[in-house]
């Protein structure tokens, strides 16, 4: 049933909102203080909060912004008194679904209600068809065994309720977008929306039209005005993958919208306003990029107040496996093949694998893997050949065991150069090898051949 907490400490007000809603077929709570209400909703967040402005221990304005910020899904709308627009305005800001003039507006509480539910089961929609897509919106969603990765996601979860930029870390495939949808979602800004742009997967000369916009005749081929991305984002979250890619004339425009919400789109002469958050990511080292004037450092102060660093798959092994066993549940529903069995070397591989691209590399694996199977048996045979290849060969920084083949032939090389004083030439003519493989081997061994 569709629940709704009524906050008002005026008694009759609330007996009476009570009693109509209850009529509508709603499952209806009271409260009479603030308190009271963030009690209610940390038992059993209400789907929609229906709450006066003027409470006796805090501003429904400021009750609204808690609320949010502990149960990011419900909606509420806020009862102000006539005259008090200025709370309305402030209430939107803080995540309110609408705000109602008390008295005036009953009328409107019904039909306002009714949207507000309707909104609700619009994102559940949205939500379960991307689950379906796979799409990870929520923290929830993000698969951590690892103590690495919990700790980021306590420290976004700390993060996401506030407006703070948030930069983040890691190499490729490590999970950075996933990381950003989750902090939108878990924000105040959730019902708007999340707009993603790469900055490196466009041509540097349309990225300041695709992200500012432009008037119409700006260039040749601008026949008509266009919205920029960060216009999409007004009210939502902004977030640029790849922001060490950015011109730095870019870098400048973009700095203004963070210190002044100003901008302008291209071929304009006015100045638009915008409130966003931004969520930036990268690869890149940026303290680099600005010691060989790159990347601009006040950009950079402003973007990476809060940092979180996504540690590379290798180095949080533990969610090597549970990761593994997601994606092949959810390739193997989407493929529509049935897979009974996972081979202990099938998992062995995987988890001694380097993984250069990280989680978006484990994921296609897995497609492939299912995809060529066909008996139902996830095993070695199925994964790419070149995967397996790299895990039997001793990766050259890993230490030899005293007995194996590659171990022999570090020693036996060494010797043979200890023999001939460290000249090569003469060594792969005693070992019979070229002096190029000698090379090759004297790398990947690090034997200390002078
Ligand atoms: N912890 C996780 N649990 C489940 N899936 C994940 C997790 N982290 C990442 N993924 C999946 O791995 C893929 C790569 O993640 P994502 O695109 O977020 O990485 P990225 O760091 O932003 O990469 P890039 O820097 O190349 O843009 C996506 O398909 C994502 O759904």
């Amino acid at each position: 049933m569709r629940n709704i907490l009524i906050v008002d400490d005026e008694r009759k007000i609330n007996d009476l909102l009570t009693r109509l809603l209850s009529r509508e077929g709603f499952d209806v709570q009271q409260a009479f203080t603030g308190q009271q209400a963030m009690k209610e909703i940390d038992k059993d967040p209400a789907e929609v909060v229906l709450c006066d402005v003027r409470l006796p221990d805090i501003s429904g304005v400021e009750l609204c912004r808690k609320i949010k910020e502990k149960s990011p899904l419900t909606e509420v709308v806020l009862l102000t008194a006539y005259g008090n627009i200025q709370d309305g305005i402030q209430a939107m800001k803080n995540g309110a679904f609408d705000y109602l003039l008390k008295g005036d507006d009953n009328d409107k509480i019904i039909p306002l209600i009714h949207r507000a539910f309707e909104k609700i089961s619009l994102s559940r929609k949205l939500s379960r068809l991307e689950a379906q897509m796979g799409v990870q919106n929520s923290f929830d969603d993000i698969i951590a065994h690892s103590p690495a990765i919990q700790q980021c996601i306590a420290y976004a979860r700390k993060v996401a309720p506030t407006d703070t930029a948030v930069l983040l870390n890691g190499e490729t495939g490590t999970g950075k977008e996933v990381f950003a949808r989750a902090i939108h979602q878990a924000s105040m800004r959730s019902g708007k929306s999340f707009i993603a742009l790469n900055c490196a997967a466009i041509p540097k000369e349309l990225m300041e039209s695709e992200l500012f916009g432009h008037a119409s005749g700006a260039f040749t081929g601008a026949t008509k005005a266009k919205k920029g991305l960060i216009e999409e984002a007004d009210q939502g979250t902004l977030f640029l993958d790849e922001i060490g890619e950015m011109p730095l004339e870019m870098q400048a425009k973009l700095l203004r919208v963070l210190e002044y919400g100003e901008y302008v789109r291209l071929g304009d002469h006015r100045m638009s306003r915008v409130n966003v958050r931004l969520i930036t990511a990268t690869n890149r080292n940026l303290q680099e990029e600005i010691s060989k004037g790159r990347f601009r450092e006040d950009l950079y102060y402003r973007i990476s107040t809060f940092q979180i660093y996504l540690p590379p798959l290798r180095e949080r092994r533990e969610d090597i496996i549970p990761l593994a066993e997601h994606f092949i549940a959810y390739f193997s529903g989407k493929l529509n093949k049935n897979i009974k069995q996972i081979d202990e070397a099938f998992l062995r591989s995987l988890q001694q694998y380097t993984w250069k691209g990280n989680i978006r590399e484990l994921k296609n694996i897995i497609e492939r893997s299912i995809i060529i199977d066909d008996d139902q048996v996830l095993s070695q045979d199925d994964l790419p050949p070149d995967l397996t290849v790299q895990i039997n060969q001793p990766a050259s920084s890993s230490p030899l065991s005293a007995f194996d083949l590659a171990s022999a032939e570090k020693i036996h090389i060494q010797k043979v150069l200890n023999y001939t004083k460290g000249n090569k030439t003469e060594a792969a003519r005693l070992l019979n090898i070229a002096l190029t493989t000698l090379y090759r081997k004297i790398e990947q061994y690090r034997i200390d051949a002078d």
